[in-house]
């Protein structure tokens, strides 16, 4: 298969692009490098460029017969998103709009989309079913929902199908080492927990301990990026044989407080860790924890590596090795 991942130079896109990879698939990545590290992908077509870039996309849909697109690309941050919504619906909204009537144009109708925890919102129940209701707490989960809704009268429209990965927490790196997550400013957990271990921060600031969870602080359901890695194949290869338009949760199903990761870090890096209660970020919701049920039956999703520990390990092995990440 020829396999095109926007996004593929970040964090989740590049360890998808080794395991497609290592399972002998051909990949080409778009990526307009704002976030993304050249030096995280090896051995493939690689288009730099935005989404919005229509000359760009036609080039890349008229060099290629592209059999399915995973789509990476986006502005992802909750807090940021707080801030500064108009520009997460514009890169987020109107990329993906470009990329998808580029799809339709050119008869590439599987599409695999980096869906999100945040569509839900302030969950009623927990764990977090697929048929849930929906409502985003901020503006990042909210352009991430429109997307959604775009594939989804697409498919009904133009045949286009597609599956939606509805991702818990992303964290972790490569089993083996080669890569990991380096991003600029950092502000995900882990790798700001693991920045202080290496003496790089004085502490890590915990966003509110007045929270409705056993500790007083945000629970999140941590998911090892090659295990979404393999969820990414498994879809496109769903796509490929059944076609069709569906979203699915992907997560370990466990959830851990901010507090309780700050300790597992400290544990697997045997560092001492400063951590100094602070306001609450905004847009956060107090607990996401996910079924991933609807994968494990229908994709036959087997998350490998769903240790916290194994998690943070992962994580640490990169970044003690990779102090300034891919500089
Ligand atoms: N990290 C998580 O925990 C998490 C959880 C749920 C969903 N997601 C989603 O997964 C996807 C990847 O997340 P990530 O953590 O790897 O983020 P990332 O920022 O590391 O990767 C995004 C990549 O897209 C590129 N990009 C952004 N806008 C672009 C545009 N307009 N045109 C071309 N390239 C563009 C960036 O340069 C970067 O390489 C995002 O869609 C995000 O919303 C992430
Ligand atoms: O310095 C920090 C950084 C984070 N947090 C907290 O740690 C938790 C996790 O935060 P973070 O790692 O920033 O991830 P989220 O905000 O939960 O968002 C991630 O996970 C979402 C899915 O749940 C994705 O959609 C987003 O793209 C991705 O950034 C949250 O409660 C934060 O408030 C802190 O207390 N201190």
């Amino acid at each position: 298969m020829t396999i095109l991942v926007s996004g593929g130079a970040g964090y989740i896109g590049s360890h998808t692009v080794l395991y497609l990879q290592q399972q002998n698939e051909d990949v080409i990545v778009l990526d307009n490098l704002s976030k993304g590290h050249r030096g995280a992908l090896c051995n493939l077509k690689f288009y730099e460029g935005d989404l919005t870039n229509t000359a760009l996309l036609d080039k890349v849909f008229q060099e290629n017969k592209i059999n399915a697109i995973i789509h990476f690309a986006a502005s992802s941050l909750v807090g940021e998103s707080m801030e500064k919504p108009l520009d997460y619906y514009e890169n987020n909204v109107l990329g993906t709009f470009h990329l998808v009537k580029k799809a339709v144009e050119y008869n590439v109708n599987n599409i695999v989309f980096s869906s999100t925890a945040a569509t839900y919102g302030e969950p009623k129940n927990i764990p977090i079913l697929e048929t849930d209701p929906t409502i985003p707490t901020n503006p990042y989960g909210e352009t991430k929902l429109a997307i959604e809704k775009m594939l989804k009268w697409s498919h009904e429209a133009y045949g286009l199908n597609s599956i939606c990965l509805r991702y818990f927490n992303a964290a972790g790196a490569d089993p083996e080492g080669r890569i990991g997550e380096d991003h600029t400013p950092e502000t995900h957990l882990i790798p700001i927990v693991l920045e202080a271990a290496l003496g790089q921060r004085d502490g890590v600031k915990i966003f509110g301990d007045d929270y409705p969870t056993l500790d007083g602080t945000c629970i999140r359901d941590y998911i090892h990026v090659f295990d979404l890695a393999q969820a990414h194949y498994l879809a496109v290869q769903k796509l490929i044989s059944d076609g069709g338009c569906d979203v699915f949760n992907l997560g370990n199903g466990q959830g851990f407080s901010v507090k309780e990761v700050i300790d597992t870090c400290r544990k697997v890096t045997q560092k001492e860790i400063k951590a100094e209660v602070s306001p609450r970020r905004g847009g956060d919701p107090a607990q996401l924890i996910a079924s991933a049920e609807k994968a494990h039956n229908k994709l036959g999703w087997k998350p490998q590596y769903d240790s916290l520990e194994t998690i943070v390990q992962h994580a640490w092995n990169w970044h003690s090795t990779h102090e300034e990440g891919y500089e």
